[in-house]
């Protein structure tokens, strides 16, 4: 059995500082979502300072939600000092497919080497090549259907690419894990993957990162499962995932994470 509250132990230990390149719609649940984990978060998007402070962070986030031309330009700059620093860094993509803005942005940003991809089927199908528009910033796939494309984008690019949805495929194209903690309430909170997008970049400091990402996304729907027991309504269910973040601790991790080496 792998220990998979290691890695949130290890989370912990560290509290990383987490830069956030994130979409307004997120900004607030995300940084709360990362404090309850045990994380530091820092939202820094300007073109100004988006570099500098990507050239000191423990890791960067990048999410393409609420983009803007000033946004792409401080997107790359910041990818190209956390790569200069050997800082890990994930890519949301989200809502790729949906518009030409979006596609291209995404392909620079593809072109910068992410450490680390997550997002949902529709986002990663689109990435890898898939003609879906998605439905918005929500999902309109199977993770299923997503599994090959997956594959091929995390063999492309070198990275490890995760598949989020009812249940969860994390794959670095070689060895693949599925995850099915979680709770269906969790699509029904805007902003929980942009927000989970946080939690995987802070795990996966000084980590493996396909291991890493794997616990996070056990700890994270284990973390809604446990919501789950106190509210059945999505806005009282984000305050006790919130909650649940918190309280959640390796140990339980290690015992409750539904972890499948696929
Ligand atoms: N139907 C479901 N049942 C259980 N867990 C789910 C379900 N849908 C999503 N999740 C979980 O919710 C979390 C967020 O994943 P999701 O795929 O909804 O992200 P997303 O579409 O990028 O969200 P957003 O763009 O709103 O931030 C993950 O931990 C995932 O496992
Ligand atoms: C709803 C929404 N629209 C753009 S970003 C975002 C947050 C979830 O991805
Ligand atoms: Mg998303």
């Amino acid at each position: 059995m792998t220990n998979w509250g290691h890695y949130l132990n290890q989370m912990r230990a560290n509290a990383p500082l987490v830069q956030n390149i994130t979409n307004y719609v997120s900004m607030n649940i995300m940084a709360n979502v990362m404090l309850a984990a045990g994380a530091s978060p820092a939202m820094v998007h300007a073109e100004e300072e988006a570099a500098e402070f990507a050239s000191f962070t423990s890791a960067l986030t990048i999410n393409i939600g609420t983009l803007s031309a000033p946004w792409v330009n401080a997107m790359q700059m910041a990818a190209k000092a956390a790569n200069d620093a050997g800082t890990p860094w994930v890519l949301d993509p989200v809502a790729a497919g949906a518009t030409a803005f979006r596609r291209e942005t995404a392909a620079k940003l593809l072109a910068l080497n992410p450490s680390i991809i997550r997002g949902n089927a529709s986002e990663i199908m689109a990435l890898a090549g898939a003609i879906t528009k998605g439905k918005g910033a929500d999902s309109a796939d199977s993770v299923e259907a997503a599994q090959e494309g997956a594959k091929a984008l995390a063999k492309s690019i070198g990275c490890v690419v995760a598949v989020t949805g009812p249940q969860d495929f994390i794959t670095d194209g070689a060895t693949s894990y599925g995850v099915t903690n979680g709770h269906a309430l969790m699509p029904l909170v805007t902003a929980l993957g942009c927000s989970l997008t946080g939690v995987v970049a802070a795990f996966a400091v000084g980590q493996p990162h396909l291991e890493a990402t794997t616990a996070a996304l056990a700890y994270y729907g284990l973390a809604g499962e446990v919501a789950a027991e106190t509210a059945q309504a999505p806005g009282s269910f984000a305050t006790a995932l919130i909650d649940a973040l918190h309280t959640v601790t390796p140990d339980i991790l290690s015992q409750a994470a539904k972890v499948e080496l696929l």
